[in-house]
């Protein structure tokens, strides 16, 4: 369509020419050829622009279909990345690449491409018609190309640098707009507020000094271009005015010459916005490419409509550790090293140690949020590092030491890693009440809606430690096969706490569970406890056997002392 709409549109010239040449010049042109000539250039018109229409009518679909499909295939990759590239990346980094660069992409599929076919065209068709008329003319006008390109070369060298620079720092900045309202309560408690938007201004700075050298660079091409196309104009000018006072090309060629090359020149004039586009969206291409060219390895959601396994329950599952040996990237030393473990069918094993000693990153292994780098982890006979990803983790849930919630109600917070579809409305009510009930989130019967309640980001702020209950009910809602609870009670009262270690004890009998805690009453619900100490598990038993141990007393006690200080 961008073609033939801009054939259509050179061919306007032709028919002038025609028309100056057979009518105007003639004595007395009949009344029959003037409405013809008429008639055929508004025929012409009218079907350029339902060409143009047409032409707009077919990018639209396809330039949100490629908008839309990306940005899928982006979101999956990023559910697919591990943690470990998660750690790695800055959260306005992934929200411009999933955001605005792939609008820069869209904008240039939508309307850059068609562009520069539509200039490619109308440069190809317009030299032909060019030297149709005066060989000379046209040999002008082509001479003045490669003094162009050689503006436009210079100009996208300079260009891309740029563009590459502002994209990145508009990801920076969203960043920092990420962390600041994340932090709100932090930075106006401690009266940061003006110190986190000195830091936001200088970015922004830094942002539009970029803006403003791509500006510059893209002005002074245009100016450029505009100045060649003029001086090419001119000359053409001066040598066609010749050529029809000699005789060589007659008024009319040389009419059609410049209505030709005015059609022409917007489009040598706009090369440089149109290249600007295009380093945008390629440079968006090159940022999109880095996400999904990272090895995924994480086979877990499908674009095209699989779903991830929920949580199965089943028989309790053994858990042992073979000279299991982790380090976080660019770490200098393990942070567990050589781990040995057993874990029984239905035992609680509680991991106790020091502040940063690696239990979380110890919890962390099983579902395989970070390999091993070497050891194996067996999940009864089974080797986790052989098994799918969807079976393994469909095996265990977890309650992060950060209680996380989503923004939805109380209810599909609880039942999130239940699988819903294969079950009644009668059994979801049955085992949301039976986790609400163990994990003591009684308070959700009183919130206005119930458990129907949005709570989450974008719903009703709810106390740390209501939030930890609900995500310690969602972790047991599921009945697991392992349960893997970081420091799960941390945030309750010693009452509530009391109250939930009882029910947890029952609730769990039937579960393999290990669960990290740093305070006597929660390793009260263990039935073992392993004491981690610099990554390595130093001695292992029951809490009595264990307070014969120095290094786990003086833990206990120092905790204890801390709870009733508190
Ligand atoms: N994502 C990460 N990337 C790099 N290092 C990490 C990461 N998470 C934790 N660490 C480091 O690993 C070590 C162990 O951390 P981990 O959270 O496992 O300790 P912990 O025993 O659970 O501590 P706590 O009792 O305070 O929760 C710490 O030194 C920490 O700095």
């Amino acid at each position: 369509m961008a073609i033939s709409s801009t054939s259509v549109a050179l061919s306007i010239p032709q028919v002038l020419a025609w028309v100056i040449d057979h009518l105007v010049g003639s004595d007395s042109p009949s009344r029959r050829q003037v409405l013809l000539g008429g008639a055929i250039m508004i025929a012409l018109g009218l079907l350029q622009s339902g060409l143009m229409f047409l032409r707009r009518m077919l990018i639209i679909d396809t330039s949100t279909t490629v908008e839309m499909t990306m940005r899928m295939r982006l979101f999956d990759q990023l559910m697919r990345l591990p943690l470990s590239f998660h750690d790695a990346w800055g959260s306005g980094q992934l929200l411009t690449r999933s955001t605005s660069d792939l609008a820069l992409i869209r904008r240039w599929v939508s309307f850059g491409s068609v562009q520069a076919i539509t200039s490619g065209a109308a440069l190809c068709v317009g030299i032909f018609y060019l030297s149709h008329g005066s060989g000379l003319l046209a040999l002008i006008f082509l001479a003045s190309v490669p003094v162009t390109l050689v503006v436009l070369w210079r100009f996208q060298k300079k260009m891309k640098a740029l563009t590459r620079k502002s994209q990145q720092q508009s990801g920076d900045l969203a960043t920092k707009v990420e962390e600041s309202v994340q932090g709100i309560r932090v930075l106006k408690a401690l009266g940061q507020g003006s110190n986190a938007l000195d830091r936001f201004k200088t970015g922004a700075a830094e942002l539009m000094d970029t803006e403003m050298a791509r500006s510059r660079a893209q002005g002074s091409t245009f100016v450029a271009t505009s100045t060649i196309t003029a001086i090419t104009l001119a000359i053409s000018l001066w040598v066609g005015l010749r050529q029809v006072a000699s005789g060589s090309l007659s008024v009319g060629e040389l009419t059609a010459f410049f209505a030709t090359i005015a059609l022409l020149s917007p489009h040598v004039e706009r090369a440089s916005q149109l290249m600007g586009m295009w380093l945008d969206a390629r440079v968006a291409v090159d940022r999109h490419r880095e996400v999904m060219s990272t090895p995924a390895g994480e086979n877990i959601v499908l674009v095209n409509g699989a779903t991830v396994p929920a949580v199965s329950s089943g028989e309790a599952a053994s858990l042992t550790f073979e000279h299991a040996t982790f380090a976080y990237e660019d770490a200098a030393a393990p942070v567990l090293s050589d781990i040995s473990l057993d874990v029984r069918p239905g035992e609680i094993l509680a991991l106790v140690g020091p502040t940063g000693s690696g239990k979380s990153t110890l919890l962390q292994l099983l579902p395989r949020l970070y390999e091993l780098d070497s050891g194996s982890i067996f999940l009864d006979e089974q080797d986790i590092a052989q098994m799918d990803l969807p079976e393994l983790r469909s095996a265990m849930s977890i309650a992060f030491e950060e209680p996380v919630l989503f923004s939805s109600s109380v209810r599909d917070n609880v039942l999130l890693g239940v699988n819903r579809e294969r079950m009644s409305e009668a059994e979801q009510e049955q085992i949301l009440r039976d986790a609400l009930r163990v994990s003591s989130s009684d308070f959700a019967a009183q919130l206005p809606e119930g458990v129907d309640t949005l709570i989450g980001e974008e719903g009703l702020s709810l106390s740390g430690g209501q939030r930890q209950r609900l995500s310690l009910a969602r972790a047991i809602a599921a009945h697991p096969r392992i349960l893997l609870l970081d420091d799960p009670l941390s945030a309750l009262d010693v009452r509530t706490e009391e109250a939930v270690v009882s029910m947890l004890k029952e609730h769990l009998r039937h579960t393999t569970t290990l669960l990290t805690a740093h305070r006597p009453s929660t390793v009260a619900l263990a039935d073992r406890v392993a004491l981690l100490e610099n990554g390595k598990i130093t001695a292992i038993g029951t809490h009595q056997q264990m307070m014969r141990n120095p290094s786990y007393a003086r833990l206990m006690m120092l905790d204890e002392q801390k709870g009733e200080v508190a």
